[in-house]
């Protein structure tokens, strides 16, 4: 057949929207993408841990400490880790106590398993991660042994951020487990950072034998921080940091019913060692949503899925 006088179907079709630039950089372990209009983030694989997220202007949003490890000999102080299978520890809950402080997530190196653009939308882009009882270290399987998967998705878009777990047994039995994303939120000055829409909202208090206290207004920082707020609003409800009365940031929840509120402060900061500068405290502020009252209880087969936006105010 003459195919010469025959329209080109290329030609015809209209242009492809430009696809977000994502480079992979495996020799750091590290994934990262840019968004067409100069949006940036950067994933470590070791702990899937957000290391960094830029604005179109280049503006870091994120504390990164100076000292971090960022080569997997120890969780990342900075970007958001993620906490699972326990906050904290929990000497008292036998199935969960031989866990490291904030369970082996963050301390695990992840599988990336790949990018994807919305569909129709050039401006988006979700880079997902994976980690499964197939892939834990020997030690730590030992320490929680239960067949779980997890996958971990970090969504950009010019105006938010987005990270979102999805956990499965893929066992026999139940377990129970908490999560929490641990985000460290850059600001210029602590002392004049608020952060509202947890009014009302009850808070355990870590600081003072976990004492149990309401919230009045909204809350400053004016020394060590270490609380377990159960807002009292739905999760669609903003919280919200805002710097020298000007909001900066705004955090919702999907299925996640505590938000932690820390700042270490001088001392704390002072005797965390990769904890860099030692004045670093005065340029963050950790809000971190999670599931860490309690414990999630989940059945053979059963999945759990909860997520955190965090937009630019
Ligand atoms: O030093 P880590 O293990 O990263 O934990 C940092 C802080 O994480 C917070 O989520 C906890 O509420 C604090 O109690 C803890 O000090």
């Amino acid at each position: 057949m003459d195919r010469r006088n025959k329209p080109s179907a290329l030609a015809s079709t209209p242009a492809a929207p430009p696809q977000p630039t994502v480079d992979i950089t495996h020799e750091h372990s590290r994934v990262s993408a840019t968004l067409p209009t100069g949006e940036r983030v950067e994933v470590l694989l070791h702990g899937a841990n957000v290391l960094s997220w830029k604005d179109a202007a280049g503006q870091e949003k994120l504390w990164l400490s100076e000292s971090a490890a960022l080569d997997g000999s120890k969780p990342v102080r900075g970007g958001i880790p993620v906490v699972f299978p326990v906050f904290g520890t929990a000497p008292d809950h036998e199935a969960t106590s031989k866990l490291p402080q904030h369970g082996f997530a963050r301390n695990s190196r992840w599988e990336f398993l790949g990018r994807s653009t919305s569909e129709g939308s050039s401006s988006s882009v979700k880079l997902d991660f994976g980690l499964s009882s197939e892939n834990l270290a020997e030690g730590v399987k030992a320490l929680w042994p239960y067949k779980f998967n997890l996958i971990y998705s970090v969504s950009l878009d010019p105006e938010s951020l987005s990270t979102s777990l999805v956990v499965t047994n893929d066992g026999d039995v139940s377990f129970d487990f908490q999560t929490l994303l641990h985000t460290y939120f850059k600001v210029n000055d602590i002392s004049s950072i608020e952060v509202s829409g947890l009014e009302d909202s009850e808070f355990i208090d870590k600081l003072a034998s976990q004492a149990v206290s309401k919230q009045s207004g909204a809350i400053a920082f004016s020394g060590e921080t270490d609380r377990i707020y159960t807002p009292a609003k739905g999760p669609k409800h903003p919280v919200v940091i805002s710097d020298g009365g000007k909001p900066v940031f705004r955090i919702v929840r999907d299925n996640l019913d505590q938000v932690v509120v820390w700042n270490p402060w001088v001392d704390k900061a002072a005797a965390t060692a990769d904890f860099t500068p030692n004045d670093g405290w005065k340029n963050m502020v950790c809000v971190e949503p999670g599931s860490v009252k309690g414990w999630q209880k989940l059945d053979a087969g059963d999945a759990f899925e909860a997520a955190q936006s965090i937009t630019l105010a």
